[in-house]
């Protein structure tokens, strides 16, 4: 798939704006705050419903405005599908989403009607930072190919904190104790599913990931990835009972897979807590490129890559491998200077300078 067109109006620093890409590498550059990540958030607001920056709709209206329109445009099989994606934020919190001119009434209907991939420095941290963004990884890329996936996620969220608000109320009326098992068994039926599906991505990504490390890195020693379940499925129902009293005291569910992990490997070592830097941004790089790989095939298409400012935190040969994955992907790359990609071997479709909010079309 690619995208053909972006249309914002009040989105951010933008009054109007459109930009269109080609199906190739689009580069928009431009001085820091002009605008350059406003547009990739847009792009991904639109494929996910979520921004990447900011849980509040209204921080993406433009100051001073009441609301936000933002149109994506997508073509997909070779332009024999056109999808148009039309996303309207509210004051007061609020968003309402349309494909193909029908408003959407769950966000499943939207999942799966664009694959954006984005790659931003903070993802170079996802080893060395804390279980939590790697959960988020997990979830994010599952949520995407899979929407049932999504659905089980959000219902095991509800049930959690439909569970936990129990466990505080017990700590003031112990009778109420009676009424976690109905909580219990939801909670295992939809956490199962998750475990299960986790279980699936990690074991066909592992080869992945493995491949493109070794070519990343150069190095004969074999990377090793797994994940890190914190309850076996069948045992989740067991342990949440064996748990309860210990639940009750802390007033939270100490069970279960809002609890699980990634664990990456290197020559026995753990990399999360002993890796270097630079093996902890090679390990990094190679799972967001293994994702590219992971995502085209279960989608049986290609997903737009999204670059935010990615380039300037690696160094050459580390850029070099990113570049080579680029083939035949739709990529836009934000960066604020353009020399680097002069002196690659890459052929640039479109480029763009961001300047206050305006774009400006710039002749190759
Ligand atoms: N709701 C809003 N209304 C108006 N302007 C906004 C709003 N939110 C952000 N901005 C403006 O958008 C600009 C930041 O845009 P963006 O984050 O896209 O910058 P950028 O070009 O990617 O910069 P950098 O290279 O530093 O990452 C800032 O000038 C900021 O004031």
């Amino acid at each position: 798939m690619h995208i053909q067109e972006l249309k914002l109006s009040d989105f951010r620093n933008y009054r109007e704006g459109t930009i269109s890409f080609g199906p190739g590498i689009n580069i928009l550059y431009g001085d820091n705050a002009q605008g350059k990540t406003n547009i990739l958030e847009a792009i991904y607001l639109c494929a996910t419903s979520k921004s990447h920056r900011t849980n509040l709709y209204k921080e993406m209206i433009r100051l001073g405005r009441d609301e936000a329109h933002v149109h994506l445009r997508i073509s997909k099989q070779g332009g024999r599908y056109v999808d148009v994606i039309d996303l309207h934020l509210k004051s007061g919190n609020k968003k309402g989403i349309a494909v193909n001119k029908k408003p959407i009434r769950k966000m499943q209907e939207l999942l799966g009607v664009a694959h954006v991939i984005l790659f931003s420095p903070e993802d170079l941290g996802l080893i060395k930072h804390g279980p939590k963004e790697r959960r988020r990884f997990m979830n994010v890329e599952l949520s995407q190919v899979d929407p049932v996936y999504y659905f089980n996620l959000s219902q095991y969220h509800k049930v959690l904190k439909q569970r936990n608000n129990l466990l505080r109320s017990i700590q003031f009326d112990p009778g109420k104790a009676d009424l976690l098992e109905p909580w219990d068994l939801q909670l295992a039926a939809y956490g199962r599913k998750i475990i299960q599906a986790r279980m699936d991505f990690v074991s066909t990504l592992e080869p992945i990931f493995q491949e493109m490390h070794k070519g990343i890195s150069g190095s004969g020693e074999a990377i090793t990835m797994a994940y890190e379940k914190n309850v076996e499925p069948d045992l989740f129902e067991g342990r949440l009972l064996q748990a309860r009293s210990k639940d009750v005291k802390t007033g939270s569910t100490t069970v279960g897979p809002h609890l699980d992990d990634l664990f990456f490997g290197l020559g026995g070592v753990d990399l999360r807590k002993y890796g270097s830097q630079g093996q902890q941004r090679t390990a990094a790089l190679s799972l967001k490129l293994s994702e590219i790989e992971w995502v085209g095939s279960s989608i049986e298409d290609t997903p737009v890559l999204l670059l935010d400012d990615v380039l300037s935190e690696l160094d050459r040969h580390r850029q070099l491998a990113l570049m080579k994955v680029l083939n035949n992907i739709q990529t836009i790359i934000t960066c604020t200077g353009v020399e680097d990609f002069m002196n690659q071997n890459i052929t640039i479709e479109k480029m763009y300078c961001i300047e206050k909010g305006q774009i400006y079309e710039k002749n190759l």
